[in-house]
């Protein structure tokens, strides 16, 4: 008997897909699985006022098949110089669903991000009184903290004060990776959520470095000890309701990434959905995946959950491509280094 998982459909809650040639290559590659994705808008120039929003949100609809029903949902990329007014604007717009916050050095494109907090806070304090999320890219950027405890020093010294200042700000811990970050989402009010990736499930950091160093597991944050890789685990499989799917699949050309100084992220749109029932069944918890893919994601948002249906099915390990193309460049898809044997009927 072929064994068959039917969940609503997916959503992504963060999601990287770029522009031009690129945004071609990988938007499809979400539209086929998902039916919402939270857009990054870490792109050169950001997406920074609601225009900016508004014009990307077209580029990205011009680049979906004909017929595909996905909804690209923006976000604003904070800098110390955005105005609450054109923030709330947007949002009245119906134009963005949250904001993002990268702490300016801490990730690919965040350059011009926020270096001194206290000038950000009439925006948050705005966007605490109308309703509108804040995603947070949680690392620290002091060089003297060290990479693998940027996560944890950033929730101590930048994020517990910006919420104690700001009751009320709705926050989406983006991409955790610690064991200390599943403890303080755990710990918080409704008010906190949280992101985890697919490959976040799968990769410690012996994965990224033993036996040689393998470019296409380097993220941000950097995968982590074992132990946090457990507690992830365990927080997106127990169906709890503050944690939610964001695979943070970040394209980039291998030429990008397979070079002396390679730069970080990893492309996991094409396979995110046969590799999460692939580790959801290994640990016995495949009657919790939608919740993690489906369910979760729309309540923290205020969203409806999606009517459309998605089935998985599982055989014989699957093929899926190594790589697509990108204009003149190639990306590698994601390779958990296990097979995968679930594949998503059409
Ligand atoms: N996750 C990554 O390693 N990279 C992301 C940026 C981000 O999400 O931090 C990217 O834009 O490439
Ligand atoms: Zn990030
Ligand atoms: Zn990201």
């Amino acid at each position: 008997m072929t064994e068959r998982l039917t969940l609503r459909r997916p959503d992504d809650w963060h999601l990287h897909l770029r522009d031009g040639a690129m945004l071609e290559a990988v938007a499809p590659e979400s539209a086929r699985h998902f039916a919402r994705a939270i857009i990054m808008p870490n792109l050169v120039p950001p997406v920074v006022r609601g225009a900016d929003a508004g014009a990307y949100r077209d580029r990205i609809l011009a680049a979906l098949p004909e017929g595909a029903e996905f909804e690209p949902l923006m976000t604003l990329y904070l800098t110390e110089d955005t105005d609450p007014g054109d923030v709330a604007q947007a949002h009245a717009d119906g134009l963005v669903t949250a904001v993002k916050l990268y702490p300016a050095g801490a990730t690919t494109n965040s350059a011009s991000g926020v270096t001194d907090f206290d000038r950000v806070r009439p925006v948050l304090e705005r966007m605490a009184e109308i309703g509108l999320p804040l995603c947070v890219h949680g690392e620290a950027t002091d060089d003297a903290v060290d990479i693998f405890d940027r996560e944890h020093v950033f929730i101590d010294r930048v994020l517990d004060p910006i919420r104690r200042d700001t009751p009320g700000l709705r926050v989406v811990m983006e991409h955790l990776t610690t064991r200390e970050g599943v403890e303080y989402v755990r710990a918080g009010g409704e008010d906190l959520g949280a992101t985890i990736t697919a490959h976040h499930l799968v990769l410690n950091r012996n994965h990224l470095l033993v036996g040689g160093i393998r470019p296409h597991y380097y993220c941000l944050p950097v995968a982590k000890r074992e132990i946090h890789r457990r507690a992830l685990r365990a927080a997106a499989m127990e169906g709890e309701s503050r944690f939610f799917l964001g695979t943070d699949s970040a394209p980039h050309p291998d030429t990008a990434k397979e070079t002396a100084c390679g730069c970080a992220g990893c492309f996991t749109a094409t396979n995110a959905l046969p590799l999460l029932a692939e580790v959801f069944e290994e640990d016995d918890a495949l009657d919790k995946l939608e919740a993690f893919t489906s369910l979760n994601g729309p309540d923290f948002y205020r969203l409806p959950r999606n009517e459309a249906t998605l089935t998985l099915e599982k055989g014989e390990a699957q093929d899926y491509p190594a790589k697509i193309t990108a204009g003149d460049e190639e990306v590698t898809v994601f390779d958990p280094g296990f097979p995968l044997h679930w594949r998503v009927t059409d």
